[in-house]
Parts: structure tokens; sequence; C-alpha cells
């Protein structure tokens, strides 16, 4: 019985045809599917460099490109194109065996008789080779064949290293990389041994069996049960992370058990969200209760939709709870009590702590309190004047001598008096509220719990989680990126009895955003170390992308007014270029900048929306506050008015007499939202500034 696959470059071109052809490619599909393939004409292609690449007729203007191998009766979608691109990929593409991994592999064959000589040439005149260390044999051993090997003696630098990321098989490029990174040989044999689903290579690889090759390789190839998965698959191409796990995410979702809770980071777009869903699918399938939470309820309201994409059992969907961490908070606590708290607002929040400010004989700040408060009292849970005396003031740069800390606890239970007998309470205090009723209440529990954006959420919030379930095997499986940290929320997971040393992992590959854009973002981070959640340093080496497109852009004007017509100038380019208008995100530092940017642009009729309203609009670009840019994503993005007085913006930062180390800690905050902002562009980067050019930009 014949049987269809499709490969990751198919969807990728499906979901970017216009609806007529794609019903045209559907009809062409549902034809393979009748004659069960037997009566289907597939066209042989003169000059092909890999005879089993075919091409198949959508419409007068477009082919199928696909793969049939010469066993196993499988047929595999490469590809929808125009005419003569689709004969020149299918006459330029070659498929292999690893002969090492047993991974199916493509190269660019043409391009590569084409770079050979320039590659040639440019060896001519010099000594230098990029490989010179290693021996034939050593190359082999990794992976390397011997189509490959001559091109590779001619490469002398990095740079003409990079050139053939397109055109070599992915597993050969990736020991190359290694290599070239500095990795010894064993190293570089580890990392491409990642590519396998099970990282442990075949005992034997039988490099003419390309239908074992593809099953091999899930994370470019998939094979279809039936109609109606195809029908599902179709229905959403966009939704690549749904199918083609990277096998390093597919091996972290679903392995069978972790003894203990599970940690995943990675820089930003390498997956860890997905990651996360195909966790949650593989927790529910086990037939039991699984929360799902994140920091806002934007991103509550986006995971719990791509969960309804992925799951498709509705029994299963209904085990999975989606809820942001404050929500779940607050219904805990509801669920209780007779007399429920109000949540104080920002402004009357700030209000009194000036006034505990005012009130107390010490020079405090009310943000020296309210940090204070949040970062330690709240932090570690303490709820005696004898337990703050006591505590451990670790991460504070202040230091204080015990009279300071009476002054500074007689202010901070003023305040919580105050807050208390008027009723109003904060979300973190809420947190702390659940996690007793969580501890008391069985009942309450989840059997697991999956944490996305971990970097952000408070101490607190951490209890109520660590309380909402049982200690034991795959209680919470906890994704964050410590570089995306946007909040005044520091966290040992250690300290809250979150075990995760040994169960940590890291993704490097991104997913969203082109390698110009993510080398240019990461420098906006500086130099200063970032901690993790579990105590280490978080490292961003070997985060990299192996999507390209062009540099971004940095403009800088004159003023304001020249900013925003320049803004509306990029964004009707983009749209004149045919970017959706939901895929253009624009974000600043500050709101009412973002709200003059809205106004230039709706003053030009560009219909905007707020990047905090919920729900779709397709015909806006989404507009607000570098904030509000976490967790989302765009094909374009533009970051408006990062000039010295926003990046880093003044409020945000302690003094430097008043504690050192938090304004430190106040810089990296204010670059890594800068960071945050742009890594959500997927294709085009665009900063502008007027004034002075903030210090965070590359230069
Ligand atoms: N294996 C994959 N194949 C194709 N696309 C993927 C894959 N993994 C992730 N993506 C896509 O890459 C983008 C980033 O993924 P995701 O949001 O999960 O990353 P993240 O690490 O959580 O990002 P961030 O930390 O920046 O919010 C998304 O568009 C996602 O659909």
């Amino acid at each position: 019985m014949a049987r269809l696959a499709i490969a990751k470059s198919f969807l990728t071109g499906y979901a970017n045809l216009d609806k007529k052809v794609r019903k045209a490619v559907d009809a062409a599909i549902d034809k393979f599917e009748e004659h069960t393939f037997a009566g289907l004409h597939l066209e042989k292609i003169q000059g092909a460099r890999d005879p089993r690449v075919r091409t198949i007729k959508i419409d007068d203007g477009r082919r199928g490109v696909v793969l049939k191998p010469e066993t196993g009766d499988v047929y595999c979608l490469l590809a929808v194109l125009e005419h003569d691109a689709a004969y020149k990929y299918a006459t330029g593409r070659k498929f292999s065996v690893n002969h090492r991994l047993g991974l199916l592999e493509v190269r660019d064959a043409r391009a590569l008789d084409t770079l050979r000589p320039a590659l040639g040439a440019v060896a001519e005149t010099t000594d230098e080779r990029l490989f010179a260390d290693f021996s034939n044999a050593d190359l082999i051993g990794l992976g390397l064949d011997a189509e490959v090997l001559p091109i590779i003696r001619l490469v002398t630098n990095d740079d003409h290293l990079g050139a053939l990321e397109t055109m070599l098989p992915e597993p050969q490029f990736l020991a190359l990389l290694a290599l070239a990174d500095g990795m010894t040989l064993q190293e570089a044999w580890e990392e491409v041994c990642r590519l396998l689903p099970d990282s442990e290579p075949p005992a034997e690889v039988d490099t003419a069996d390309l239908v074992t090759a593809m099953e091999r390789t899930p994370s470019e190839i998939a094979f279809v049960s039936g109609s109606d998965e195809l029908a599902s698959i179709l229905e959403n191409p966009f939704a690549l992370w749904r199918l083609f796990l990277h096998p390093a995410q597919r091996k972290l979702a679903y392995r069978p058990s972790y003894t203990g809770s599970a940690q995943v980071t990675g820089g930003a777009g390498t997956g860890k969200t997905v990651t996360a869903l195909h966790r949650a699918r593989y927790l529910a399938a086990r037939s039991e209760r699984v929360l799902v939470t994140t920091f806002t309820t934007t991103l509550a309201e986006a995971l719990g939709r791509q969960l309804d994409l992925l799951i498709e059992e509705p029994d299963v969907r209904k085990r999975v709870e989606v809820i942001n961490a404050d929500k779940l908070a607050y219904r805990t606590v509801k669920e209780e009590a007779d007399a429920y708290p109000r949540i104080i607002g920002e402004a009357e929040l700030q209000a009194l702590w000036h006034r505990a400010a005012d009130q107390s004989n010490a020079p405090f700040s009310p943000a020296f309190l309210h940090r204070e408060w949040e970062q330690v009292v709240l932090a570690q849970g303490l709820t005696s004047k004898a337990a703050y005396l006591a505590c451990d003031r670790r991460g504070r740069g202040r230091q204080l001598n015990p009279a300071q800390r009476e002054q500074a606890w007689a202010a901070i239970a003023r305040f919580q008096e105050t807050l208390g007998r008027t009723r109003q309470a904060t979300y973190l205090q809420l947190a702390d509220r659940a996690a007793e009723i969580f501890k008391r209440r069985p009942d309450l529990r989840y059997r697991h719990i999956v944490v996305d954006e971990a970097q952000d959420l408070h101490p607190s919030r951490w209890r109520m989680l660590r309380a909402a379930v049982d200690s034991g095997p795959d209680d919470l499986f906890i994704v964050g990126d410590p570089h995306q940290r946007i909040y005044d929320n520091r966290v040992s997971l250690k300290r809250l009895e979150i075990k995760v040393a040994g169960r940590s992992h890291r993704l490097k590959l991104s997913y969203r955003t082109t390698a110009e854009i993510l080398t240019w973002a990461v420098r906006t981070l500086g130099i200063e170390p970032v901690a993790g959640l579990d105590d280490e340093p978080a490292t961003l080496a070997g985060f990299r992308s192996s999507l390209h497109g062009r540099r971004p852009v940095v403009r800088a004007c004159p003023d304001e007014k020249t900013e925003l017509d320049d803004l509306v100038d990029q964004v009707r380019a983009w749209l004149e270029a045919g970017i959706e208008p939901h895929a253009i995100g624009i974000a600043a530092r500050f709101n009412p900048v973002a709200g003059r940017a809205e106004q230039a642009l709706r003053d030009a009729g560009i219909a905007t929306i707020s990047l905090a309203a919920s729900g779709s609009a397709p015909e806006c670009v989404r507009i607000g506050s570098m904030h509000r840019m976490k967790g989302l994503e765009f094909r374009c993005v533009a970051v408006i008015g990062v000039n010295d007085v926003a990046c880093p913006a003044p409020r945000a930062l302690t003094d430097e007499a008043e504690d050192p180390i938090a304004r430190r800690q106040d810089l990296q905050r204010e670059r890594c939202l800068l960071f945050v902002a742009c890594t959500r562009a997927r294709d085009a980067l665009y900063v502008s500034y007027s004034g002075n050019r903030s210090s965070f930009l590359p230069l």
C-alpha cells in the first residue's frame, strides 16, 4: 500500500500560496489519493541530479516536486513552485542517507557545483584552510561524505563555511560548524548525534534505504496516516511546529518521564513554548490533569489557542487547563474566602508607598521600600518582624544595620496594615494565600504543571505553583529564558524546593528570527552576566539561526515628528510589499510614544490595534509598549524611540547611591526589554530614534 509523506519544505511553501493555488494543490493531492498513486503522472526530469525527484502538474503555472524512493512505495511532497523554479529545484537537489547517522539529507548539488570554482580560486591565494587540523578519516567519521569532502578542503574561513549552510546537508554542516566553533571531534560528534531521534546512531546504515532514513528524520518528514490527517495539516499550514519538532525539542517534550521537575531554557525563538505545549499534550494524553501557566492573560490566551490546534482529541484537550499565574491565585483564593480582597491598582500602590516612606523617619525612598517588600519580605514569605530582622537579604545592594532594619520593617508593616484594613491586596499576596490553600486542599491540585515564561515569575507565584502539584516525577516542566527577564523578579528555584539539577536542558536553534537579526539583537544585551533560575550563569553559547535575511535597519532622525513620518513610510512599504497588517508589530519603551505613533499611523489611513488587545484583528497593525511584545511574534517589527532617555528609562533605574546592585540589575533588565522587543521579528527589524542614540544599540 502506498504511503504519503510531507516534507517541511512543502508545508512552508504551501502556507505562502494564495487560496486559489492551494485549492489546485489540494485537488492534485486528492488525485494522488484516488488513484492510490498508481495512475498518477509523475514526470521524470531531464538532467536531474537525483532521478528519484519528479514533478507533477498542479495548474498551468505551477508544479509540485515529489520524491519517489525506488523502494517502499512512498511519495513525499517536497515543494510547490512556479514552473521554472520547480524544474530548477528538481534538477538541483540531491537526496541521500547520512552514512553515520542514517538521517535523510538533502543538498543543493547545483549550487555546490557553482560555488566550487570560486572557493578554489580563493584557496589558491592562501595556505589557510579552516579544517586543516582534521584528517579525511576524522571528517568521514562525523558523517561527511565523499562528495562534500573536496569542497570542504577548499574552505579557508568561517564566512565561506557560512555561505555553504543552505547548500550542504544539515548534519554535515552542523558537524563542520561544531569544529569551526572549536569543539573537539568527540564534542562535534555528540553535537550531530543530537539530530537523532534518540541520540543513538544506528549500528548499521543502509545508504540506499531512503524510506528508513525518512522515518528516522521526523524533524523534516511527516508520514500522513490518511485523508483526515492530511486535511487537518493543510488547514493549518503555518503551524509547522505541530508536526516538525527539532529532535532536541522532541526528546524533551516526549520523554516518557522525568524523575522530578525539569527545566528547558534557550534563546529567543528556540521553540521553548512549542516544546512546553507538546509536553502538555504528552502528559494529558496519559489521562492526567495538567495546568499550563504563564505570566499574563494575553499569553495564556495565546497558549490556549495553540493547544486547541495541537490537541485534536477533545477529551485530551479538556484535561489541560490554561490560566495565567495571577488568575490562578485569584480564583483559588476566591474559592475559599468569604470577604474577597480587592486588587490594588498601580497608582494607589505607589501612593501608599509614598505615604509609608514619608511616615518613616529613615531615608528610604518609596521605590526602595516597595522593592524591599517584594524582593525580601514577599520573596521569602516573611510574616513577622523577627523573621525579617533575621533574614538573609542576599541580592540587595544596600546594607541595613539592625536599627535600619527595624525602621524598614516598621514602614513595611504599616503599609501592609493599611492594605489589610482597606481589604486590598496585590497579586503576589494572593499567590501566597493560594499556596496555603493548595497545601490544604489536595482536591484542587494538578498532576502536572507546565510553566512558560518562567524567568518572570516572582517567588510567591512559584510557591503557589510548587504547592499546586505534588512533588514527584513530572511535577513541573519549566521553560524560560533568563535573557528575556523584563520584570524585577529574581528566583532561585533551589531555594523554593524546586530541584532541576540534572534535568536542565537548553535549546539553541532559533526558528523565529534570522541570523542577521539575532546576531545584532544579542549585542544589545551587553556583557553583564545573567543568572539562570537554577543559580547557574545563563549562557547563549551556540545560539543560532539557519534563517537568513536582511540586516536590521537603524534610523537616526532629527526629531520625533520626522521619526514618526519615517515609521509611517516604513509600515507603508511593508504593507505594499504584501505583508499582512497583523504581521507588523510596533513597540516603544513608553506608552505615550506608542500612542503618538498610533495616531500618526491612523492619520495616514493605517488601522492599528493595541498589542494588549485580545482576539484577532487581521486588518490592523499592532502597536504598544515593549513590555507587551513579550511572547509575541511578527514578520516585521519596528522598535521606535530608542534614544538615551528611553533606553534605559531613567525612572526604571535605582539610584546608584541607594543600591548599586539594584541599579546594575535595572540596567540589565532594560537591555533585556529591548532584546525582547527586537527578537519578536521574523523577517525584518527596523529600529529608530530621535535625539541621542541609546547606548544599548550596537554600533
Ligand atoms: N520545530 C519547529 N519547526 C518549525 N517552527 C518552529 C519549531 N519550533 C518553533 N517553531 C516556531 O518558532 C517560533 C518561536 O517558537 P516559540 O515561541 O516556541 O519560541 P520561544 O523559545 O518560546 O520564544 P521566546 O522565548 O522568544 O518567546 C514560533 O513561530 C514557532 O512556531
